[in-house]
């Protein structure tokens, strides 16, 4: 369990983060427009940056100096991009990232890495050069180096952004299984990965938290907000540009579309159960108000 508690966080007079309070635990999805926030409250919590007051609690121990989050042996953070040495082999990566962080023993730092290998099924790759790897097998190693450390937390952000859709089925399982004994803060624009996830989500925006709850919680958000209609395919346009269309599927030769109001429009609409981005929506129009 991580928690959050005050977090303030001034750039260049800019308030990035106003007094952020999060419980964070079981698989945490990190949602909200770009320029939210996201990535600094992650960089913070690993130590990568600054804060301007505020603090971190791991199992209800305090972590925070006011001004930095010390807990790097707790927290692991995968940036969006993970590239390191290109040339040389995944283990001879691993070998040299265990020795900066301080693991001197050639067996313990041996048995160390086949360990994270195998828990990211990279066991068979690590012969392979950093260069040879795919986007998801970068990612993959950068895991690996984390769990050198075993952190209690794991913190991605953007996972699966320019991963292919096999990639991002399989790397997805990964933090699914990882979920199982660490904590994990994902931040995403890919609903569909935080639908598939997240035991608990919170909605920033302009730095403050719209949300914090469960999925069911936040699909609840936006009911009795949600319309559906059948209609024909030749109406489809006129339906874009003048209706708040959310999406749209395909029944035989009509088109249902599924759009937001607060209240039905007219008698043909009838009210639909809610998705977790329909509720993502209420929350962020909510705010806006
Ligand atoms: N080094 C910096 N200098 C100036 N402004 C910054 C800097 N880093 C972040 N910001 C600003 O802080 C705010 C939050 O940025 P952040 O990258 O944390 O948002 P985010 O929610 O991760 O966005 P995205 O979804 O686009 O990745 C933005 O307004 C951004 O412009």
């Amino acid at each position: 369990m991580l928690q959050v508690s005050g977090l303030n966080k001034i750039i260049k007079k800019h308030k990035v983060l106003k007094n952020v309070h999060l419980n964070i635990e079981g698989i945490y999805g990190l949602i909200g427009p770009n320029g939210a926030g996201k990535t600094t409250l992650m960089k913070i919590l690993s130590s990568l940056t600054s804060m301007n007051g505020g603090d971190v609690f791991i199992d209800g121990k305090n972590y925070s100096n006011g001004r930095y989050v010390k807990a790097n042996k707790y927290i692991g953070y995968l940036p969006q991009d993970f590239m390191i040495y290109p040339k040389i082999s995944v283990y001879e990566a691993l070998d040299h990232i265990a020795i900066l962080k301080g693991i001197m023993d050639k067996k313990i730092r041996q048995d160390k890495i086949v360990s994270s290998l195998e828990q990211v099924n990279l066991l068979e790759h690590q012969e392979k050069k950093m260069i040879e790897l795919s986007g998801g097998m970068r990612k993959r190693v950068g895991i690996a180096q984390l769990l050198l450390e075993e952190p209690s937390c794991l913190l991605f952000d953007e996972p699966t952004a320019g991963l292919d859709i096999e990639e991002r089925i399989r790397f997805r399982n990964l933090m699914k299984r990882l979920g199982n004994n660490h904590t994990i803060i994902i931040s995403s624009h890919i609903i569909e990965d935080i639908e598939f996830l997240a035991t608990k989500i919170s909605i920033l925006k302009k730095g403050e938290v719209l949300f914090e709850g469960t999925p069911e919680h936040l699909k609840k958000k936006a009911e009795g907000k949600i319309w559906t209609k059948p209609i024909q395919i030749d109406e489809l346009n006129e339906f874009i540009l003048n209706q708040d269309v959310i999406s749209i599927s395909e029944e035989q030769k009509n088109v249902k579309i599924r759009i937001f109001s607060e209240d039905g429009i007219d008698d043909n609409y009838k009210l639909a159960t809610p998705k977790l981005v329909d509720g993502y929506l209420a929350v962020i129009r909510e705010g806006h108000k």
